[in-house]
Protein backbone atom coordinates (compact mmCIF):
# COMPACT_ATOMS: atom_id res chain seq x y z
CA UNK A 1 0.00 0.00 0.00
CA UNK A 2 1.27 3.40 -0.99
CA UNK A 3 0.86 6.46 1.34
CA UNK A 4 -0.45 9.79 -0.12
CA UNK A 5 1.82 12.79 1.23
CA UNK A 6 -1.09 15.32 2.32
CA UNK A 7 -0.21 17.57 5.16
CA UNK A 8 2.40 19.55 5.94
CA UNK A 9 3.54 16.88 8.74
CA UNK A 10 3.50 14.05 6.09
CA UNK A 11 6.46 16.30 4.15
CA UNK A 12 8.02 17.19 7.15
CA UNK A 13 8.35 13.44 8.10
CA UNK A 14 9.92 12.22 5.34
CA UNK A 15 12.76 15.12 5.35
CA UNK A 16 12.85 14.29 8.99
CA UNK A 17 13.44 10.70 8.06
CA UNK A 18 16.03 11.08 5.11
CA UNK A 19 19.29 12.52 4.96
CA UNK A 20 20.07 11.12 1.19
CA UNK A 21 17.84 12.43 -1.94
CA UNK A 22 18.23 10.18 -4.95
CA UNK A 23 16.49 11.95 -8.08
CA UNK A 24 15.33 10.66 -11.23
CA UNK A 25 15.36 13.38 -13.97
CA UNK A 26 12.84 13.46 -16.34
CA UNK A 27 9.31 13.44 -15.26
CA UNK A 28 10.59 14.71 -11.27
CA UNK A 29 12.38 17.84 -12.35
CA UNK A 30 11.86 18.53 -16.00
CA UNK A 31 10.01 17.70 -19.17
CA UNK A 32 12.13 18.46 -21.75
CA UNK A 33 13.67 21.78 -21.43
CA UNK A 34 10.56 23.03 -18.89
CA UNK A 35 11.17 22.79 -15.10
CA UNK A 36 8.04 21.32 -13.71
CA UNK A 37 6.43 23.81 -10.74
CA UNK A 38 8.36 23.80 -7.43
CA UNK A 39 11.75 22.13 -7.99
CA UNK A 40 14.09 24.79 -7.42
CA UNK A 41 12.63 25.81 -4.44
CA UNK A 42 12.78 22.56 -3.14
CA UNK A 43 16.14 21.96 -4.11
CA UNK A 44 17.15 24.51 -1.75
CA UNK A 45 15.20 23.54 0.88
CA UNK A 46 16.93 20.14 0.96
CA UNK A 47 19.90 22.23 0.90
CA UNK A 48 19.19 24.10 3.38
CA UNK A 49 18.32 21.13 5.47
CA UNK A 50 21.72 19.87 4.22
CA UNK A 51 20.73 16.67 2.55
CA UNK A 52 22.72 14.97 0.37
CA UNK A 53 21.50 15.27 -3.00
CA UNK A 54 21.82 12.55 -6.36
CA UNK A 55 20.29 12.32 -9.31
CA UNK A 56 20.15 9.74 -11.27
CA UNK A 57 19.08 9.58 -14.68
CA UNK A 58 18.39 7.27 -17.37
CA UNK A 59 18.49 10.09 -20.23
CA UNK A 60 22.21 8.92 -22.06
CA UNK A 61 21.91 11.87 -24.16
CA UNK A 62 23.99 13.63 -21.90
CA UNK A 63 26.66 13.35 -20.35
CA UNK A 64 27.21 14.15 -16.40
CA UNK A 65 28.97 17.95 -17.90
CA UNK A 66 25.82 18.59 -20.28
CA UNK A 67 23.86 17.92 -17.67
CA UNK A 68 25.63 20.17 -15.22
CA UNK A 69 25.16 22.84 -18.03
CA UNK A 70 21.24 21.92 -18.58
CA UNK A 71 21.03 22.53 -14.19
CA UNK A 72 23.12 25.97 -15.20
CA UNK A 73 20.96 26.78 -17.45
CA UNK A 74 17.56 26.09 -15.55
CA UNK A 75 18.76 28.45 -12.58
CA UNK A 76 20.07 25.20 -10.55
CA UNK A 77 23.23 25.47 -8.89
CA UNK A 78 24.94 21.99 -8.14
CA UNK A 79 27.90 19.86 -8.61
CA UNK A 80 28.71 17.84 -10.84
CA UNK A 81 29.85 14.95 -9.15
CA UNK A 82 25.91 14.72 -8.04
CA UNK A 83 24.77 13.60 -11.55
CA UNK A 84 24.88 9.83 -12.64
CA UNK A 85 23.55 8.85 -15.74
CA UNK A 86 22.74 5.63 -18.08
CA UNK A 87 25.24 6.98 -20.42
CA UNK A 88 28.19 7.42 -17.30
CA UNK A 89 26.98 3.90 -16.35
CA UNK A 90 27.38 1.64 -19.56
CA UNK A 91 31.00 3.34 -20.13
CA UNK A 92 31.84 2.62 -16.26
CA UNK A 93 30.59 -1.01 -16.79
CA UNK A 94 33.11 -1.29 -20.18
CA UNK A 95 35.51 0.16 -18.50
CA UNK A 96 35.98 -1.81 -15.03
CA UNK A 97 33.48 -4.44 -15.05
CA UNK A 98 34.39 -5.83 -18.42
CA UNK A 99 37.62 -4.15 -18.60
CA UNK A 100 37.27 -4.48 -22.35
CA UNK A 101 40.97 -3.96 -24.03
CA UNK A 102 42.15 -0.68 -25.04
CA UNK A 103 42.17 -1.77 -28.46
CA UNK A 104 38.96 -2.41 -28.87
CA UNK A 105 35.60 -0.74 -29.59
CA UNK A 106 32.23 0.25 -29.08
CA UNK A 107 29.65 0.58 -31.99
CA UNK A 108 27.20 3.30 -30.47
CA UNK A 109 23.57 4.00 -31.30
CA UNK A 110 23.33 7.10 -29.53
CA UNK A 111 23.89 10.45 -29.23
CA UNK A 112 26.96 12.86 -28.03
CA UNK A 113 26.57 12.47 -24.40
CA UNK A 114 27.35 8.86 -24.49
CA UNK A 115 30.38 9.03 -26.70
CA UNK A 116 31.56 11.52 -24.33
CA UNK A 117 30.78 9.13 -21.42
CA UNK A 118 33.05 6.83 -23.67
CA UNK A 119 35.42 8.99 -24.33
CA UNK A 120 35.84 9.90 -21.06
CA UNK A 121 36.38 6.30 -19.89
CA UNK A 122 39.37 5.79 -22.65
CA UNK A 123 37.31 3.67 -24.49
CA UNK A 124 37.04 4.51 -28.80
CA UNK A 125 33.97 3.92 -30.58
CA UNK A 126 32.09 4.20 -33.93
CA UNK A 127 28.88 5.02 -34.61
CA UNK A 128 26.89 7.52 -33.13
CA UNK A 129 26.82 10.86 -34.29
CA UNK A 130 29.22 9.63 -37.18
CA UNK A 131 27.13 11.33 -40.13
CA UNK A 132 28.07 8.41 -42.13
CA UNK A 133 26.00 6.39 -39.95
CA UNK A 134 23.48 8.93 -39.95
CA UNK A 135 21.73 8.29 -43.30
CA UNK A 136 18.46 7.77 -44.57
CA UNK A 137 20.33 6.18 -47.60
CA UNK A 138 19.87 2.37 -48.36
CA UNK A 139 22.29 0.23 -45.70
CA UNK A 140 24.08 -1.99 -48.38
CA UNK A 141 25.33 -5.01 -46.79
CA UNK A 142 27.82 -5.40 -49.49
CA UNK A 143 29.63 -2.32 -49.29
CA UNK A 144 29.75 -3.08 -45.16
CA UNK A 145 33.36 -3.23 -44.04
CA UNK A 146 33.06 -5.46 -40.47
CA UNK A 147 35.89 -4.30 -37.87
CA UNK A 148 36.82 -6.80 -36.38
CA UNK A 149 37.42 -4.89 -33.38
CA UNK A 150 34.12 -3.91 -32.32
CA UNK A 151 33.34 -5.91 -28.77
CA UNK A 152 30.35 -4.61 -27.88
CA UNK A 153 26.94 -2.58 -28.96
CA UNK A 154 25.68 -0.20 -26.84
CA UNK A 155 22.54 1.29 -27.56
CA UNK A 156 20.92 4.67 -25.81
CA UNK A 157 18.03 6.92 -26.84
CA UNK A 158 18.70 8.48 -29.73
CA UNK A 159 16.25 10.54 -31.98
CA UNK A 160 18.08 9.85 -35.08
CA UNK A 161 17.65 5.86 -35.42
CA UNK A 162 17.96 4.44 -38.67
CA UNK A 163 18.30 1.29 -40.32
CA UNK A 164 21.45 1.93 -40.81
CA UNK A 165 22.83 2.24 -37.64
CA UNK A 166 20.49 -0.81 -36.78
CA UNK A 167 21.95 -3.38 -39.31
CA UNK A 168 25.26 -2.26 -38.53
CA UNK A 169 25.00 -2.93 -34.63
CA UNK A 170 23.33 -6.32 -35.90
CA UNK A 171 25.97 -6.99 -37.82
CA UNK A 172 28.61 -6.70 -34.76
CA UNK A 173 26.43 -8.43 -32.88
CA UNK A 174 26.11 -11.62 -35.14
CA UNK A 175 29.58 -11.59 -36.76
CA UNK A 176 31.52 -10.46 -34.16
CA UNK A 177 32.53 -13.56 -31.54
CA UNK A 178 31.68 -12.11 -28.07
CA UNK A 179 30.32 -9.24 -28.70
CA UNK A 180 28.51 -7.77 -25.91
CA UNK A 181 24.73 -6.24 -26.27
CA UNK A 182 24.46 -3.40 -24.04
CA UNK A 183 21.52 -1.08 -23.45
CA UNK A 184 21.84 2.00 -21.39
CA UNK A 185 17.91 1.81 -20.45
CA UNK A 186 15.19 0.50 -21.18
CA UNK A 187 12.28 2.73 -20.76
CA UNK A 188 9.83 2.09 -23.28
CA UNK A 189 8.91 6.22 -23.02
CA UNK A 190 9.87 9.54 -22.08
CA UNK A 191 8.19 12.56 -21.15
CA UNK A 192 8.40 15.55 -22.82
CA UNK A 193 6.32 18.99 -21.86
CA UNK A 194 3.89 18.30 -25.22
CA UNK A 195 3.63 14.40 -24.34
CA UNK A 196 5.37 11.10 -24.23
CA UNK A 197 7.49 9.88 -27.13
CA UNK A 198 9.36 6.36 -27.49
CA UNK A 199 12.10 5.95 -25.02
CA UNK A 200 15.24 4.35 -25.24
CA UNK A 201 13.84 0.56 -24.87
CA UNK A 202 11.83 1.11 -27.92
CA UNK A 203 15.72 2.19 -29.77
CA UNK A 204 16.67 -1.15 -28.77
CA UNK A 205 13.98 -2.65 -29.44
CA UNK A 206 14.34 -3.74 -32.81
CA UNK A 207 18.08 -5.09 -32.01
CA UNK A 208 16.38 -7.65 -29.09
CA UNK A 209 13.55 -8.68 -31.33
CA UNK A 210 16.32 -9.49 -34.57
CA UNK A 211 18.08 -11.11 -32.49
CA UNK A 212 16.07 -12.68 -30.03
CA UNK A 213 18.15 -11.76 -27.15
CA UNK A 214 17.86 -9.05 -24.68
CA UNK A 215 20.74 -6.66 -24.07
CA UNK A 216 22.47 -6.01 -20.59
CA UNK A 217 21.33 -2.95 -18.94
CA UNK A 218 23.28 -0.77 -17.22
CA UNK A 219 20.69 2.02 -15.96
CA UNK A 220 18.01 1.73 -13.83
CA UNK A 221 17.02 -0.38 -12.14
CA UNK A 222 20.37 -2.43 -12.64
CA UNK A 223 22.60 -2.70 -9.62
CA UNK A 224 25.52 -1.49 -12.26
CA UNK A 225 23.55 2.20 -11.90
CA UNK A 226 23.85 1.94 -8.31
CA UNK A 227 27.21 0.53 -7.80
CA UNK A 228 28.35 3.74 -9.85
CA UNK A 229 26.77 6.27 -7.50
CA UNK A 230 27.86 4.02 -4.36
CA UNK A 231 31.34 4.03 -5.88
CA UNK A 232 31.51 8.09 -5.21
CA UNK A 233 28.35 9.01 -2.98
CA UNK A 234 28.39 7.30 0.91
CA UNK A 235 24.72 6.68 2.43
CA UNK A 236 23.00 4.90 4.58
CA UNK A 237 20.21 2.55 2.79
CA UNK A 238 17.89 3.57 5.86
CA UNK A 239 18.19 6.80 5.35
CA UNK A 240 18.05 7.53 1.70
CA UNK A 241 14.94 8.06 -0.15
CA UNK A 242 14.76 7.64 -4.27
CA UNK A 243 12.36 9.85 -6.05
CA UNK A 244 11.14 9.11 -9.25
CA UNK A 245 8.30 9.20 -12.07
CA UNK A 246 8.47 5.26 -13.31
CA UNK A 247 7.74 2.35 -11.53
CA UNK A 248 9.54 -0.59 -13.84
CA UNK A 249 12.72 1.65 -13.16
CA UNK A 250 12.93 4.12 -10.61
CA UNK A 251 10.97 2.18 -8.17
CA UNK A 252 11.96 -0.34 -8.99
CA UNK A 253 15.81 0.47 -8.50
CA UNK A 254 15.20 2.20 -4.90
CA UNK A 255 13.53 -1.18 -3.70
CA UNK A 256 15.77 -3.16 -5.29
CA UNK A 257 18.56 -1.25 -3.43
CA UNK A 258 17.10 -1.37 -0.54
CA UNK A 259 15.82 2.35 -0.47
CA UNK A 260 12.68 4.25 0.40
CA UNK A 261 10.61 5.04 -2.57
CA UNK A 262 8.58 7.89 -3.64
CA UNK A 263 6.79 8.25 -6.56
CA UNK A 264 5.22 11.80 -8.02
CA UNK A 265 2.63 11.97 -10.49
CA UNK A 266 4.58 14.90 -13.05
CA UNK A 267 6.15 12.44 -15.63
CA UNK A 268 5.32 8.69 -16.79
CA UNK A 269 2.79 6.91 -13.94
CA UNK A 270 -0.43 8.04 -13.18
CA UNK A 271 -2.18 7.45 -9.78
CA UNK A 272 -4.42 4.29 -11.18
CA UNK A 273 -1.31 2.32 -11.22
CA UNK A 274 -0.42 2.33 -8.01
CA UNK A 275 -4.01 2.66 -6.13
CA UNK A 276 -6.95 0.35 -7.01
CA UNK A 277 -7.80 -3.17 -8.88
CA UNK A 278 -5.17 -2.47 -11.70
CA UNK A 279 -2.21 -1.70 -9.74
CA UNK A 280 1.02 -3.03 -10.83
CA UNK A 281 3.07 -5.27 -8.32
CA UNK A 282 5.68 -2.50 -8.04
CA UNK A 283 4.23 0.22 -5.32
CA UNK A 284 6.29 3.23 -3.89
CA UNK A 285 6.20 3.85 0.06
CA UNK A 286 5.03 6.96 -0.60
CA UNK A 287 3.35 9.39 -3.13
CA UNK A 288 2.53 13.00 -4.26
CA UNK A 289 1.65 15.20 -6.96
CA UNK A 290 4.71 16.70 -7.75
CA UNK A 291 8.27 17.65 -6.20
CA UNK A 292 6.72 21.23 -5.99
CA UNK A 293 4.12 19.40 -2.93
CA UNK A 294 7.24 19.92 -0.34
CA UNK A 295 7.19 23.74 -0.63
CA UNK A 296 4.22 23.43 2.35
CA UNK A 297 6.76 22.88 4.63
CA UNK A 298 8.17 26.40 3.99
CA UNK A 299 4.29 27.83 4.68
CA UNK A 300 3.54 28.72 8.49
CA UNK A 301 1.44 26.14 10.07
O1 LIG B 1 16.01 7.18 -22.32
C1 LIG B 1 14.82 7.36 -22.11
O2 LIG B 1 13.97 6.62 -22.55
C2 LIG B 1 14.44 8.58 -21.37
O3 LIG B 1 15.46 9.49 -21.37
C3 LIG B 1 13.95 8.43 -19.96
O4 LIG B 1 13.14 9.52 -19.74
C4 LIG B 1 14.95 8.31 -18.86
O5 LIG B 1 15.20 9.45 -18.05
P1 LIG B 1 14.95 9.55 -16.43
O6 LIG B 1 13.47 9.59 -16.25
O7 LIG B 1 15.57 8.35 -15.79
O8 LIG B 1 15.61 10.84 -16.03
MG1 LIG C 1 11.85 9.80 -15.09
Amino acid sequence: MSARLNTREDYQKLLDAYDTWLFDCDGVLWRGDHLIDGVTEVLDILRRLNKKIVFVTNNATKSRKTYKQKFDQLGISIHVDEIYGSAYAAAVYLSTVVKIPKDKKVYVIGQSGLEEELRDEGLTYIGGTDPADNTLAQFDLSNFVLDPDVAAVVCGLDTQINYTKLSKAFQYLTRNPGCLFIATNEDSTYPTWHGLLPGAGAVSAPLRYALGKDPICTGKPSTTMLDCVKAKVHFDPSRTIMVGDRLNTDILFGQQGGLATLLVLTGITSEDEIIGPNASAIIPNFFTQGLGDFRVIDKSP
